[in-house]
């Protein structure tokens, strides 16, 4: 099934003109359960994204095993295929040029059967073994803690990919198929009713998978398909269309940032007792001590999500209902978005694990599970926070384009003509309107109206719309008098842009095409593009109608 195209279709534009997007209170805490800004996020993030984009280019990180060819076990998966090249996926084949330490022979025979069936004594138990340093053997692990099959990276189908070579972007993919595998995922937020606690389990359930989805949302729309230049650009409209209108989904994907960090932290202390085969192991443990030593433990408040008279039985479904995310990711019908999709939701699945399955006053558990840990948990929690970091910093791209577009520095010239003479007069007629329905409206339909736009998420403060047109006072003749002065403030600031409007003109005409033929001359004597269109600010004049 695919969906190649996305033009911006009415839609995207009205709901582009609606949009929510900066009505986001970034200095609110991202949810009750994180003590922690979006302001103080997206600083953590910029202070980390050196390091971690490093880390997860390293060797260590960058290669991932999986079966691509797993069956469904939902359904039958057979009715739709992604045949894009986009949607395909490159293998590792040249074995020669892979470091050491993921060679077949210290891998162990990838025909060999599941990591339960393999030998105690074979050599991926030994190789993990160095990793963890356990000193366990691997059919000990209990599953009775896992939030994913850990399986699944052994299986004698299991292909070696080099993920720097597929990267996650638009790929095509979607439609039927694909709103059937969201569908099934979120119907499993549906947990057995009456038990304690309940809808903090179902809260964080929802914004996992919510955030999860909107950071695949955000990477489809920032490494955009551009079918006219051939190049993967950012595409606001579309990320407008899925994202940006709904500031819950970008608070969830603040969220799963907050919950993935925090594991990573709950971590750290075992570092020094990870061994990342010798060659870069002191590299590897520097890089994510930075990233880590940045992340602190008010970022997220695992206690607070299950509640300590949390039933036994809450928290097993909950697992197992997770556990289901990860295996629908078999149904995917696209190789590289199921590849993407797996590492996700096993990188979240080990978070969970360490958040929820360590006991804190328990030291032996805490080693316990931290030093099970298999290396492609270790590589999916790192590759996932690596996601969700790109993600905040698209949304951050993302405003700013947003605001670009807004102020009309994004097309100039097509700003100036769209705001000639008898758009001000609409603008200013509606404006009239506007003013008349606000004097007629009472305060109680206005509060009507004001509560239906309310929010689906409690602990989201939308700052309440600014309202331009002045209060309108009690008596009917200063109503009047109001609607009277913010026309003719108006009218005079129409005459005004207009003015400055015909002013403004020659010289940004001229800028435009001194950059235009600096674009040209450079494309024919074959030298790079260097001079951007907005090096120079054009002259604008804000049309301030109310
Ligand atoms: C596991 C998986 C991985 C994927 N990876 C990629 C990829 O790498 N590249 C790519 O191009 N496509 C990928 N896709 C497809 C992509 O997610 C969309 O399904 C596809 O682009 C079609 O989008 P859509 O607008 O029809 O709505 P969908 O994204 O399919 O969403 C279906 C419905 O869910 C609701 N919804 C949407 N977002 C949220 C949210 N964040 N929170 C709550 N509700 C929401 C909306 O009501 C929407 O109509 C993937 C799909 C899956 C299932």
């Amino acid at each position: 099934t695919t969906n190649n195209s996305y033009t911006s279709n009415d839609q995207t534009l009205n709901a582009f003109n609606d949009t929510h997007f900066c009505k986001l209170d970034r200095n609110d805490n991202v949810s009750p359960s994180c003590n922690v800004t979006f302001n103080e996020l997206n600083t953590i993030n910029q202070n980390i994204r050196d390091d971690l984009s490093g880390l997860l280019k390293s060797d260590f990180f960058k290669y991932f095993r999986l079966d691509l060819y797993k069956q469904c076990s939902f359904w039958d998966a057979n009715d739709g295929l992604c045949l894009n090249r986009a949607c395909s996926v490159d293998v590792v084949e040249d074995w020669d040029k892979l470091p050491e330490y993921w060679q077949p022979e210290i891998l162990g025979s990838f025909n060999n059967d599941t990591m339960i069936e393999a030998d105690n004594d074979d050599d991926e138990c030994k190789f993990l073994d160095q990793l963890c340093q356990t000193g366990k053997k691997l059919a000990d692990i209990e599953d009775t803690i896992n939030y994913c099959d850990i399986n699944d990276f052994n299986g004698k189908n299991a292909v070696l990919i080099d993920l720097t070579a597929n990267p996650e972007r638009f790929t095509g993919y979607g439609g039927k198929q694909a709103g059937q595998i969201w569908s099934t995922i979120y119907q499993d937020n549906c947990f057995t009713l009456g038990e304690t606690g309940e809808s903090l389990v179902k809260d964080a359930f929802y914004r996992l998978v919510s955030g999860f989805h909107a950071s695949i949302g955000t990477h489809l729309s920032k490494e955009y398909l551009n079918t006219k230049t051939g190049k993967w650009e950012p595409n606001l409209d579309l990320f407008m269309a899925r994202i940006g209108n709904f500031p819950d989904r970008v608070t969830n994907m603040y969220f799963n940032y907050a919950v993935v960090a925090k594991a990573l932290w709950k971590i750290q202390p075992y570092l020094p007792e990870f061994s990342f085969c010798d060659l870069v192991n002191k590299e590897i443990k520097n890089k994510m001590d930075n990233v880590i030593s940045q992340l602190d433990t008010n970022i997220f408040n695992e206690d607070l999500v299950f509640a300590n008279d949390l039933s036994l039985t809450l928290k097993d479904e909950f697992r197992s209902r997770f556990k289901n995310v990860t295996k629908i990711m078999d149904c995917v019908q696209c190789d590289r978005c199921r590849l993407w999709g797996k590492i996700q939701t096993t990188g979240y699945a080990t978070a969970l694990k360490i958040l929820f399955e360590i006991n804190d006053a328990d030291e032996f558990t805490k080693q316990d599970i931290v030093g099970k840990l298999t290396k492609y948990e270790l590589i999916a929690l790192l590759q996932t926070f690596g996601r969700l970091s790109e993600s905040i910093e698209s949304v951050n791209l993302f405003e700013k384009m947003y605001g670009k577009r807004l102020n009309g520095s994004e097309n100039r010239l097509t700003s100036f003509f769209q705001n000639n003479f008898f758009s001000i007069l609409k603008k200013a007629g509606k404006s009239i309107r506007y003013t008349i329905e606000n004097i007629n409206t009472t305060k109680e339909e206005k509060e009507k109206v004001d509560n239906s736009q309310s929010h689906a998420f409690d602990d989201l403060r939308m700052p309440k719309q600014k309202k331009s047109v002045p209060k309108a006072a009690a008596g009917v003749g200063s109503k009047w008098k109001n609607a009277w002065e913010t026309e003719t403030s108006n009218v005079l600031e129409a005459f005004k842009f207009i003015y400055r409007s015909y002013l403004d003109l020659p010289r940004n005409v001229w800028r435009l095409t001194l950059g235009k033929a600096y674009k040209f001359w450079n494309k024919f004597i074959g030298v790079a593009d260097y001079v951007k269109e907005d090096v120079e600010e054009a002259n604008t004049h804000k049309l301030n109608i109310q």
